[in-house]
């Protein structure tokens, strides 16, 4: 599992620890990390040109240490400095006694640097670049140099994946003691490259709890449901989905599609393209009533191509088992039958649907997507699964369980249908009794991965492709 931690429990972490170490222990544990980072992605270092641009605070120091090592190293480094009166003294020290330079021509060494060094904001930034920073930040983007970031990107939000203004793009970010929510979500995700993790020694002073965590392969093969070697199809699970419409069948198919490769027993079909599913799948069990008459199952899927069929909404709801409501199905709910429902409930937005359930601009979603999981769930007291290029999975219990963050999202996926196999194989998860949180986020894990396997293939893909790969994700979980 790979966690993340908000600014202010790492500061407390942060804390707790320096009062253990000598003065700016720390600070050098996170500059060695830096500097043989940066080392790896030179290559070479003796004569290697480097910038390093240094802004008010701690961040600034750390690039400037690393920036002394790397002068040492017989690199040519030449600072910028964004806040001449307020740069960290020691490592200023340290940097122009290793040899290196601080120079008032920011575009001149930028124009031949090989790489920079963005120190100019770390956890203690707030809203985007400052105006006098956005020049040198797009002369360093500009540049041929590899960008790396001191712990964030600077000009994004550490807590939230939020960027309100400018930010400074980083091919790779180094970042010290653990993850910070702003690097594994959107959009900031984007501005941090490839994210390395520096250990400092801060772990020991974590909470338990984190804020956020991603899964890994290891976490869903210990999630996923096994067969043992008594289960008949009912000790399985039965998951029932209501979707499909005759306007829209194929919804339908590909969210049944889903639903028999989540590890269910058996899928129960209720609804109108009972004949488009059972061509495509002649194993599923179809139904043409109103799910309360359907025969028992262990969760509900109910929405995806569904039309306005409220009626089915309202019966799937007032059922005993766990339920996952998606596309139409959203549109159709009543926030007082979720929330009085004593089963758990996953809602399965994306932004749009997500903007429409709290009454927001579909942009105040995007911007500020943590947020707004968060609320969602609080809201609807349901688990929320809000879809998007970094899929989150929050809990109704607010802060005591940490958010899930997908890390396996693939621009692939945004595709016709793919969200109907989603959901169909999240509701077979929770059939197979995982909890909804666990179902959500092993279903978006592995829809991801599904569509990096079927894009091996050859891309562009179908929904119906990353359907039909979904074994072998799931194989390649469970067997490495
Ligand atoms: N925590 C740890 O365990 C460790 C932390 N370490 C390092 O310390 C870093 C945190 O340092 P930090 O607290 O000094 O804050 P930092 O990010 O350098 O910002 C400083 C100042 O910038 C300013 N400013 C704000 N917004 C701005 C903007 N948009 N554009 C421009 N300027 C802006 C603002 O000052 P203001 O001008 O508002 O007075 C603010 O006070 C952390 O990220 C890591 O690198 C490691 O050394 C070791 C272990
Ligand atoms: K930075």
């Amino acid at each position: 599992m790979r966690t993340a931690y908000s600014v202010e429990t790492v500061r407390n972490a942060e804390t707790e620890l320096m009062a253990r170490l000598p003065e700016g222990a720390l600070m050098q544990r996170a500059a060695a990390g830096l500097a043989a980072a940066c080392a790896d992605l030179l290559g070479r270092v003796y004569g290697a040109r480097v910038v390093v641009l240094v802004g008010s605070g701690d961040n600034g120091g750390d690039a400037l240490y690393a920036g002394a090592r790397l002068a040492r190293r017989g690199a040519g480094v030449s600072a910028v400095l964004l806040a001449p009166d307020r740069t960290h003294q020691g490592g200023l020290a340290a940097f122009t006694g290793a040899g290196g330079r601080v120079t008032d021509d920011p575009f001149e060494v930028l124009a031949v640097a090989d790489l920079v060094l963005d120190g100019i904001t770390g956890i203690g930034g707030k809203g985007g670049l400052r105006p006098d920073a956005v020049p040198v930040a797009r002369a360093a983007r500009g540049s041929d140099a590899v960008v790396v970031a001191v712990d964030l990107p600077s000009g994004v939000e550490a807590d939230s994946g939020e960027v309100r203004g400018e930010a400074l793009r980083a091919d790779a970010t180094v970042t010290f003691g653990t993850y910070k929510p702003g690097l594994l979500i959107d959009p900031a995700r984007e501005y941090a490259g490839t994210v390395r993790l520096v250990g400092i020694g801060l772990e020991a002073h974590l909470p338990s709890v984190p804020d956020l965590e991603a899964l890994q392969h290891a976490d869903v093969a210990r999630l996923l449901p096994e067969p043992a070697a008594e289960s008949d199809k009912y000790r399985r699970g039965v998951v029932g989905v209501v979707a499909g419409s005759a306007r829209y069948p194929g919804a339908a198919v590909l969210a049944v599609a889903g639903a028999l490769r989540g590890g269910a027993g058996a899928v129960r079909y209720v609804g109108h393209a009972a004949d488009a599913v059972i061509a495509r799948f002649p194993e599923t069990l179809v139904h043409a009533g109103p799910p309360a008459k359907a025969g028992r199952v262990q969760a509900w899927v109910v929405g995806p191509g569904l039309g306005d069929d409220e009626e089915a909404v309202r019966d799937v709801l007032a059922s005993d088992v766990p339920v996952l409501v998606d596309a139409d199905g959203l549109r159709l709910l009543d926030a007082a039958a979720v929330r009085d429902r004593d089963a758990p409930t996953l809602l399965t937005p994306h932004a749009g649907e997500a903007a429409a359930l709290l009454g927001v601009p579909r942009e105040e979603v995007e911007s500020s997507r943590l947020a707004s999981v968060r609320e969602l769930a609080a809201h609807y007291g349901a688990t929320a699964l809000l879809k998007g290029s970094t899929t989150l999975v929050a809990g109704p219990d607010g802060s005591r369980t940490p958010v899930r963050v997908n890390p396996m999202g693939t621009p692939w996926l945004a595709t016709a249908g793919s969200g109907d196999v989603l959901s169909g194989l999240a509701g077979s998860l929770l059939a197979a009794g995982l909890e909804p949180r666990d179902a959500g986020s092993v279903a978006a894990y592995l829809h991801g991965l599904a569509a990096r396997h079927a894009v091996a293939e050859g891309a562009p893909i179908t929904s119906y492709d990353v359907a039909s790969a979904l074994p072998s994700a799931w194989h390649d979980v469970t067997h490495t």
